[in-house]
């Protein structure tokens, strides 16, 4: 596919027309309405642009946020950061090496960038998740992953608990990286190029409301420059109590 000079053309290398429930949960009509009923709001949105890919539902938006936010937000990251966790245990100590850092959700300056996001999607607030930033120093680097929660694990129950499943995934990138960073769909055949100011989103969740395996998405190592990036994951109900 190929969207505007930012993305590289790679050929799909995997199509599934027909989803079936994922072994990592099951159809939900819940999470079928929320593809739809967002999907439909994005194809409104004369700014929003849909990506040429077939398998998964994916937008983005050019020049979404300011040099202003961006800056902000990078300034944010440095202040504040810690090492970035996995809900998972993994084997690989280098699966996840990046460093994360949690939004101060109600402050002046990140309040108005959460509202604007759930608002573009049209989930309600409480369903976000606090916006998190992600920062990659050359080496560092987010190894395949989903990121709905896989309904087998321990973990599930709690987040169960907190919103459940995540649904629609938004990602901005702050700045311009020197090499590396990409954000990579195997499953899709699709490479984002970070891009200061690019948001791009997606669902997580295939048509029937089950975990769409063809998200599967690795954040590629950066090899030159350092890579900032916000994240907000949208949960099928509240998350916000
Ligand atoms: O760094 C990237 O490009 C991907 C980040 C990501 O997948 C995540 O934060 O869930
Ligand atoms: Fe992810």
């Amino acid at each position: 596919m190929h969207l505007s000079g930012s993305f590289a053309e790679i050929p799909a290398v995997s199509i599934k027309t027909s989803p079936r429930t994922s072994r990592h949960g099951n159809a939900s009509p819940l999470r079928a309405r929320i593809g739809q009923q967002v999907a439909a709001r994005l194809d409104t949105n004369p700014a929003a642009k849909k990506a040429k890919v077939t398998g998964a539902q994916v937008y983005y938006i050019p020049e979404y946020l300011s040099d202003r936010d961006c800056d902000m937000l990078m300034e944010k990251i440095d202040a504040k950061s810690r090492r970035s966790t996995l809900l998972s245990d993994s084997s690989d100590p280098y699966f996840r090496t990046s460093d994360s850092s949690d939004m101060d959700r109600w402050s002046p300056d990140i309040h108005p960038i959460e509202q604007r996001l759930s608002m573009l999607l049209g989930i309600p607030e409480e369903n976000g998740e606090t916006l998190q930033g992600q920062r990659y120093a050359p080496g560092q680097q987010f190894r395949a992953h989903h990121d709905f929660f896989h309904e087998s694990q321990s973990y599930w129950e709690d987040m169960k608990a907190q919103g459940g499943q995540r649904t629609w995934t938004a990602m901005i990138y702050l700045n311009h990286v020197e090499e590396g960073g990409s954000t990579w769909f195997p499953q899709i055949g699709m490479r984002v190029k970070p891009k200061r100011g690019l948001l791009l989103i997606w669902n997580n969740m295939a048509p029937d409301g089950s975990p769409n395996e063809n998200t599967l998405h690795e954040g590629v190592a950066v090899t030159k420059g350092t890579k900032y990036i916000v994240t907000k994951w949208f949960r099928e109900g509240a998350w916000i109590r």
